[in-house]
């Protein structure tokens, strides 16, 4: 809409109070934050499918009752992580040229999934027992964003080792922006809407996806057809390469030097937007990370070492 920016207060799903930018026009205040790129846009389906729904009004700018939450969890943590992207990175948005951000909250019904659908964000409710509402996780919704950076940087085909590859990105920037510009950091994905009555669990672990049944090293990758060959499934060997790579510690007798949370995340920006490519393996990927951490520190820099000994640890060549 065409209007005045204000800002806005309200909780989130995890019941901070928050602020943030809305656009007043006529007689409403949308959740339209004008200020960042070509703006941040979060819709309404009103637990229908139509997507994206109607953009978000409200009649005072204050956003505190309960179905307000998602709305606002899935605004606050879109800015979090555009900001996260612009200033780790000088990334403008998803194409580096300030796309607006469309958020889809209220999908569906009981909806236990959250989703880029290839030009906006879409958040379930969950069904209150094995997700509550996804958008209420900064790392939910970095990882989905994340899938946008890759389709307009690396394009990593989403399937078999290319696909994990793609998932574990997202999983990465998640972690990276929950530790940059979130709270809570930890190694887990989705844990702050993942079974709201169990403490301590996540969707997925980095730091040990075999606590989840996923794989740690190559040799126990999954070979099947299921979840597009495993995409979520095998992310778990790429995950812990990255978790090795940033906190160091000795996986299947192998030892890694950590480097740090941010700079293990530069070394994966940049091997997502200068190598990778849609049909890079978990091969191209040691080279392109390697390569990277060369290019950022030095040919024979502790970084360099680290970056080929976290793929050592994992079973990758
Ligand atoms: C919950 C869910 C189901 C299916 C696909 C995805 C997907 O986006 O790949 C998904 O969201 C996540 O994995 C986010 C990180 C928690
Ligand atoms: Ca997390
Ligand atoms: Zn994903």
């Amino acid at each position: 809409v065409t209007g005045t920016t204000y800002t806005g207060t309200g909780i989130d799903v995890l019941g901070q109070s928050q602020t943030f930018k809305t656009t007043k026009s006529g007689s409403y205040y949308y959740l339209q934050d004008s200020t960042r790129g070509k703006g941040i846009y979060t819709y309404d389906a009103k637990n229908r499918t139509t997507l994206p729904g109607s953009l978000w009004a409200d009649v005072d700018n204050v956003l505190n009752t309960t179905y307000d939450r998602a709305a606002v969890s899935a605004h606050v943590n879109a800015t979090k992580t555009y900001d996260f992207f612009k200033n780790t990175y000088g990334r403008n948005s998803y194409d580096n040229n300030g796309a607006a951000l469309n958020s889809t909250v209220h999908y569906s019904r009981s909806y236990n999934n959250a989703f880029w659908d290839g030009s906006k964000m879409v958040y379930g409710d969950g069904d209150g027992q094995t997700f509550t509402y996804l958008s209420g996780a900064l790392d939910v919704v970095a990882h989905e964003l994340s899938h946008a950076v890759t389709e307009y940087t690396a394009g990593l085909i989403y399937q078999n080792e290319s696909g994990a590859i793609n998932e574990a990105v997202s999983d990465i920037f998640g972690t990276v922006a929950e530790y940059s510009v979130g709270s809570n950091f930890d190694w887990l994905v989705g844990e702050d809407i993942y079974t709201p009555g169990i403490a301590g669990d996540g969707l997925r672990s980095m730091s040990n996806p075999a606590a989840n049944g996923d794989p740690d090293h190559y040799s126990v990758r999954y070979t099947g057809t299921q979840d597009n060959g495993g995409v979520h499934i095998n992310s778990g060997i790429v995950n812990k390469a990255a978790y090795l790579l940033a906190s160091g510690g000795s996986h299947y007798g192998v030892s890694v030097q950590g480097i740090g949370v941010m700079e293990m995340g530069d070394i994966y920006y940049r091997a997502l937007t200068v190598y990778l490519t849609p049909t890079s393996n978990f091969s191209s990927l040691r080279q392109a990370v390697v390569q990277s951490a060369k290019d950022l520190h030095g040919a024979t820099s502790t970084q360099a070492v680290a970056a080929a000994k976290s793929f050592d640890a994992v079973g990758i060549n």
